[in-house]
């Protein structure tokens, strides 16, 4: 996974990432953002029509093996999971193709994300930053909010902690283009449906939890037995906006199956190999391509700019 040559973006990726320092603090050794998590493995399985969305290698063979990371959102390693903080959660799933080749789905558990470029969510960020309890209204966050519709609508959004890593849906947001064997090209947006359906808790019964509720719980429940994810991809029709995260699709929109993942254990050494493990939301495999969403190099770039970071402390 190459660093891009466009100084612009790469000054931008280093702006986003100091910023995410200011706002949770310097944690060596750590993810900026989504900084708490566990990794587990499991297998894909495509759909019999799979390759009808899809040439890659993954939706043609019989099944690939797969790792993948369940987060809690913030760069505190240590948030608690009943924190409200600690949403969205984050599902990043690595397919592994081959030695060294994979291609990854990076989601989060809304349908969604509050701006469509980076620059804007920088200055998201930033007005987070100057707002403290005793702003005077507006404050920074009140002002940026009033004038971006998405981002309001993203923050307004209810966030409920589910009870389960494997009870929460999961959104990849910025959409791809899926290419079949003939040319046939459709773009779409992933989602990861939990076979156990979804399940949120109340305020009231969150703040009953633990601070390690959903870590534990996964560990537990695939012990018990597989641990289950339906992936479809929510498929554009013509003339509907692909390169803005901020805009839905309507909700008749196809929704094609791809293929189950089922889960069957957690990774041995889980920290060093979350420590070492840098996710990447640009497909690089045959048969997906990335829309021009200006969120996917800018987030491909952060991503590996962070996880050099991270390697290195
Ligand atoms: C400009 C937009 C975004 C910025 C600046 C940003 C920033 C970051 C950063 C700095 C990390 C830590 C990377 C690392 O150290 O490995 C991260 C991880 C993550 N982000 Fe984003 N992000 C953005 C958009 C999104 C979107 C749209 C989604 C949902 C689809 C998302 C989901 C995630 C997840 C799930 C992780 C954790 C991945 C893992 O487990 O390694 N992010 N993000």
């Amino acid at each position: 996974m190459p660093l891009p040559t466009d100084e612009k973006l790469l000054a931008l990726a280093n702006d986003l990432l100091q910023q995410f320092d200011q706002l949770f603090g310097l944690n060596p050794g750590f993810r900026a953002a989504h900084a708490k998590g566990i990794m587990l493995r499991g297998v894909f399985t495509p759909a019999p029509n799979a390759a009808s969305l899809s040439r890659a290698p993954h939706f043609i063979r019989e099944s690939t093996p797969v790792s993948l990371r369940f987060s809690n959102s913030t760069g505190v390693p240590v948030i608690p999971d009943n924190d409200p903080n600690a949403d969205p959660r984050g599902m990043a799933v690595r397919f592994h193709l081959a030695e060294r080749v994979h291609t990854d789905i990076v989601s989060h558990s809304v349908d969604g994300f509050p701006t469509h470029t980076g620059q804007e969510f920088l200055e998201f960020l930033k007005a987070v930053a100057a707002t403290k309890a005793d702003s005077p209204h507006p404050t920074p966050v009140e002002a940026f909010l009033g004038t971006h519709p998405a981002a309001l609508a993203f923050v307004q959004t209810p966030k409920p902690a589910p009870s389960s890593f494997a009870r929460e849906t999961y959104y990849g947001v910025t959409a791809t283009r899926f290419i079949t064997r003939e040319g046939t090209a459709r773009y779409g947006r992933y989602r990861l449906l939990p076979d156990a359906g979804n399940d949120h808790l109340t305020a009231d019964e969150v703040a009953k939890k633990d601070a390690n509720y959903l870590h534990d719980e996964i560990v537990s429940r695939v012990a018990a037995g597989p641990v289950k994810f339906k992936i479809v991809a929510q498929l554009a029709n013509e003339g509907d906006e692909v390169n803005d995260a901020t805009i839905h699709w309507p909700e008749d929109r196809e929704i094609f199956t791809i293929g189950d993942l089922v889960l069957t254990h957690p990774v041995e050494d889980n920290q060093a190999e979350q420590k070492h493990v840098i996710f990447d939301p640009i497909p690089r495999v045959d048969g997906i391509e990335p829309s021009d969403d200006p969120l996917l190099e800018l987030r491909a770039a952060i991503y590996l700019l962070s996880g050099r970071r991270r390697r290195s402390a």
